[in-house]
C-alpha cells in the first residue's frame, strides 16, 4: 500500500535509550492529560518503535517505566475498576505487516478466520458507557486499562451516547468520544469567547472537555459505539447493528461504514476506500481497524495484557503535525476578497512539504487565537489545502506577537468591507481592475503619463475601463466627462495612450501582469516567441523551453493566458502588441547566431547612466542591450563578460574588477550602440 513508516533504528547506547524513555513518557503523560504534546503521532509511534527494538536487542533491560507493553503507555490512571480491562490495539503500518498479521492470528487459530470486520479508528478517547435497566448510570476514561475516571458529569454533552436505551437492559457501551471538525471549530470559538486558550487539535479538545468540571459555557462532542460487555453471542458486525439498534450512534451512520469483508484481499480493499474517504469525513480518523468478525475467533485468540490477538489497528500517516506559525500574508482575490494566508517553517505532512496553510477569514484568526510565533498543529489530509488548527498555547515563550489585521485593502488601499466573515475590498472586482491598470501603464510597462493615482480609479469608477485593453478605446469625449479633466490633460492622456500602443512586445506582455512573469522574463518570452499571437499558442511544454521557465511555471502562465483571453483579444483588436519581434531563434538561425554590436556579451549595468543615456530606466537599458544582441542580467557573475559602470558604481564594480570583467563608462556603451539610439 502507498503508507511506510520506516522502523526507526534503535537507540546506540543505554543512555540514548534512557532518553527515548523519558522523552515518551513526558509525551504521553501530556498526550493523555489534555493532549497538549509537542509530538506528532508519527513521531511517538516512531519512538516507541525505537524503544522496543532496542529492549528487544537487550532483553531484560528495559527500563520499569518504558512505555512498551502498557495500556496509554503507562501514563493514564483511574479509581473506577473496569468489569473487563479497556485495551489498546497493536498497529501495523504496510499491507505487508497487515498479511503477516492475519496469518499469525490463522496460525494461532489453526483455522481460516471466518471473516473481518473493517472499520475506522476513530481518533478521540475510549469510554465505557455503563447502563442500569437501560438508564446510563456511569461513564468511565480508559485509564490504564484496568481502572479508569468517573466522567459523569460530561455525559450530558455527548451526543450519540443514549441517556436512556432502546430496551431495559444491563450493559456497558464501549466506544470513542470525539469532536467533529465543526464540533471543534464551534469549541474554539466558544472557549476564546470566553477568554479560554483554544485547543491545539480536536483530540486534545475531546480530552480537555471530558475533563472539565464547571465550564461556564457547553462543548458538545460526540460518540461513537464500537463494542459492548454484556451483550455476547453475537459476531463483531452483528454487535454493531445490535448497539445502533439500543439507540447508539456507531460508524455505520458515516461514509467509513464498518463492514464484513471474507479474506485479506477485501479488507486490503476497504481499507483503502476507508482511506480514501478520510479527508472528506466530517471527524477526524487515524487508522483503519481490522477485527476477527467471529465470536468463536475472539474467544479462541483472546488478549495479552496490552492488547487483543483478534484486532489490529492498521495505522494511516499523521495528519497533524507540530510546525511554528512565522507571519500572515493577506492576498486579495480577483473578486476583492481578502484572504489570510499562514506562512509556516516548512513541515512534512504525509509525504508533502507544507510551508503555506489557509485561515480562512479573520474571524477564523480570532476564533484560534493565534500569534506570530505559535507553535501550531497543522492538519492537511488528502488534497485539501493544509489548515491551522490551533496554537500550542503552554508552548508559548513571551515573545508570541499579535497578528495585526490591514486596515485597508492590501491591494488598492481602499477601505475594507468588514461586515461579513469574509473580508473585502470595498472596490470588489474594480479593486482588481485598479491595480491591475496601474501595473499595467507603469513606466517600464505601457509608460502612459498622466494615468497613475487617482486616475485609474476615476476611469474604473466611471465604468470606463476595467483592465488595461480598455484604454485604447478611450475617447476624448469620454475623458472629459471626469473630474478635473480639462481640455489639455484629456488630449494629453490621449496623445500618451496613443503612444502606448507601439510599445514592443514584452512591454505589453509584461503589462498583463502575468504570475512570475516580470520584466526580464517578459523580455525572454518576447524574444523566444515573437509575436502576441505565438505566445497564446504556447502550451506549457513550448513556454518551458525559455529560459528560466520550469514546468510548474509554465503551467501557470498558461493558466493565465486562458483566463487574460478576453483581454488579450481586446488588445489584439485595438493593434496593441501586435508588431511581431524577430525572435531570438530567428536570428539565430539567419545569421548563425545573435547580430547586432552586443552579441555574445553577457551585460551588467551599475550606477546611474550619464551623457546620451542618462535619461534611461534600467528597464530601458535592459531592453537597449537585448536589441543590440546582448543579454542582460542584474548581478555580475562569472558569466558577465562587460559591466557598463555609471557614476556611484559600488560594489559590483568591484565584482567585476576581482572577476577580470571589461568595464566599460555609460559613453562607451552610447558610442558602441550609436546605431540603435539614433533609430
Ligand atoms: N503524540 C504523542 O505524544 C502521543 C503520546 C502517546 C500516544 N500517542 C498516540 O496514541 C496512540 C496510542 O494510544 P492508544 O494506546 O490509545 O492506542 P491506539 O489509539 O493506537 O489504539 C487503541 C484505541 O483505539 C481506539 N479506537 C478507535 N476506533 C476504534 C475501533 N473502531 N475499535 C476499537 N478501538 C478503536 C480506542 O480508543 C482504543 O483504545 C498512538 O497511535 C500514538 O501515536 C501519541
Ligand atoms: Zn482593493
Amino acid at each position: 500500500m502507498m503508507f511506510d513508516m520506516k522502523d526507526a533504528a534503535a537507540p546506540a547506547t543505554h543512555a540514548a535509550y534512557a532518553d527515548a524513555v523519558a522523552t515518551a513518557v513526558q509525551a504521553a503523560a501530556a498526550y493523555y492529560a489534555d493532549g497538549s504534546t509537542p509530538l506528532g503521532d508519527d513521531e511517538y509511534d516512531a519512538l516507541l518503535r525505537s524503544i522496543e527494538a532496542w529492549e528487544q536487542a537487550h532483553p531484560g533491560e528495559a527500563l520499569p517505566d518504558s512505555p512498551t507493553g502498557k495500556v496509554a503507555g503507562g501514563a493514564a490512571l483511574g479509581d473506577v475498576p473496569h468489569s473487563v480491562p479497556m485495551l489498546s490495539l497493536d498497529n501495523v503500518f504496510s499491507a505487508e505487516e497487515l498479511t503477516a498479521w492475519a496469518a499469525g492470528l490463522e496460525r494461532r487459530l489453526g483455522r481460516p478466520v471466518d471473516g473481518w470486520c473493517v472499520e475506522p479508528k476513530l481518533d478521540g478517547l475510549a469510554v465505557a458507557a455503563r447502563y442500569r435497566e437501560g438508564r446510563l448510570v456511569r461513564l468511565i476514561t480508559r485509564g490504564d486499562g484496568l481502572a479508569g475516571e468517573d466522567i459523569g458529569h460530561a455525559a450530558d454533552a455527548v451526543l450519540g451516547l443514549p441517556q436512556t436505551l432502546a430496551e431495559p437492559i444491563d450493559v456497558e457501551l464501549r466506544g470513542e468520544v470525539l469532536l467533529t471538525q465543526s464540533q471543534f471549530e464551534h469549541a474554539n470559538e466558544v472557549r476564546t469567547a470566553h477568554g479560554a486558550t483554544p485547543f491545539a487539535n480536536p483530540r486534545n479538545g475531546a480530552a480537555g472537555t471530558l475533563r472539565a468540571k464547571d465550564r461556564p459555557y457547553r462543548i458538545e462532542l460526540t460518540f461513537f459505539a464500537y463494542g459492548a460487555i454484556g451483550l455476547g453471542g453475537l459476531g463483531h458486525s452483528a454487535l454493531l447493528d445490535r448497539l445502533a439498534a439500543l439507540g447508539a450512534n456507531t460508524a455505520a451512520s458515516t461514509a467509513a461504514r464498518p463492514g464484513r469483508c471474507e479474506g485479506v484481499e477485501e479488507v486490503q480493499q476497504r481499507i483503502e476506500e476507508i482511506a480514501a474517504l478520510r479527508a472528506d469525513l466530517p471527524f477526524g480518523i487515524d487508522g483503519i481497524v481490522v477485527k476477527a468478525d467471529a465470536e468463536a475467533d475472539q474467544e479462541q485468540a483472546g488478549a495479552g495484557s496490552r492488547a487483543p490477538r483478534w484486532a489490529v489497528a492498521y495505522k494511516l500517516p499523521a495528519v497533524h503535525k507540530v510546525t511554528r506559525l512565522l507571519g500572515v500574508e493577506w492576498n486579495v482575490g480577483r473578486t476583492g476578497v481578502i484572504a489570510p494566508r499562514a506562512v509556516l517553517e516548512p513541515v512534512e505532512v504525509d509525504g508533502v512539504t507544507i510551508t503555506y496553510a489557509t485561515l480562512h477569514n479573520p474571524a477564523d484568526i480570532t476564533r484560534r487565537g493565534l500569534l506570530i510565533g505559535d507553535q501550531v498543529f497543522v492538519h492537511r489530509a488528502g488534497d485539501v489545502i493544509p489548515r491551522v488548527e490551533a496554537p500550542l498555547v503552554d508552548q508559548r515563550t513571551g515573545d508570541e506577537q499579535p497578528i495585526a489585521f490591514p486596515a485597508v485593502c492590501p491591494r488598492c488601499g481602499d477601505a475594507i468591507d468588514t461586515s461579513q466573515q469574509r473580508w473585502r475590498c470595498v472596490r470588489g472586482r474594480g479593486c482588481q481592475a485598479v491595480a491591475s491598470i496601474r501595473y499595467a501603464v507603469g513606466r517600464d510597462q505601457l509608460d502612459v503619463e498622466g494615468l497613475g493615482g487617482t486616475r485609474a480609479v476615476q476611469l474604473v469608477e466611471a465604468g470606463l475601463a476595467a483592465d488595461l485593453a480598455d484604454l485604447f478605446a478611450l475617447t476624448r469625449e469620454q475623458l472629459l466627462t471626469l473630474d478635473r479633466m480639462g481640455d489639455t490633460s484629456a488630449d494629453n492622456l490621449i496623445a500618451a495612450i496613443a503612444e502606448a500602443r507601439t510599445r514592443p512586445l514584452n512591454r505589453v506582455f509584461c503589462a498583463l501582469g502575468v504570475l512570475g512573469t516580470g520584466r526580464s522574463m517578459s523580455r525572454r518570452i518576447a524574444a523566444h516567441f515573437g509575436s502576441m499571437a505565438a505566445v497564446r499558442a504556447a502550451d506549457a511544454e513550448a513556454l518551458a523551453e525559455v529560459d528560466g521557465i520550469g514546468p510548474d511555471k509554465a503551467a501557470v502562465i498558461v493558466a493565465e493566458l486562458v483566463e487574460l483571453a478576453p483581454v488579450l483579444d481586446k488588445l489584439a483588436a485595438h493593434g496593441v502588441g501586435t508588431a511581431v519581434t524577430p525572435t531570438a531563434a530567428a536570428t539565430a538561425a539567419a545569421e548563425d547566431g545573435p547580430v547586432g554590436p552586443l552579441a555574445g556579451e553577457a551585460v551588467v549595468v551599475t550606477g546611474s547612466m550619464t551623457g546620451p543615456l542618462a535619461d534611461l530606466s534600467r528597464n530601458q537599458m535592459n531592453e537597449l542591450i537585448e536589441r543590440a544582441g546582448g543579454k542582460a542580467s542584474s548581478s555580475v557573475s562569472k558569466r558577465t563578460t562587460l559591466l557598463v559602470a555609471g557614476e556611484k558604481a559600488g560594489s559590483k564594480r568591484a565584482k567585476a574588477e576581482e572577476l577580470g570583467i571589461r568595464v566599460i563608462s555609460p559613453e562607451d556603451l552610447a558610442e558602441l550602440v550609436a546605431e540603435l539610439l539614433v533609430a
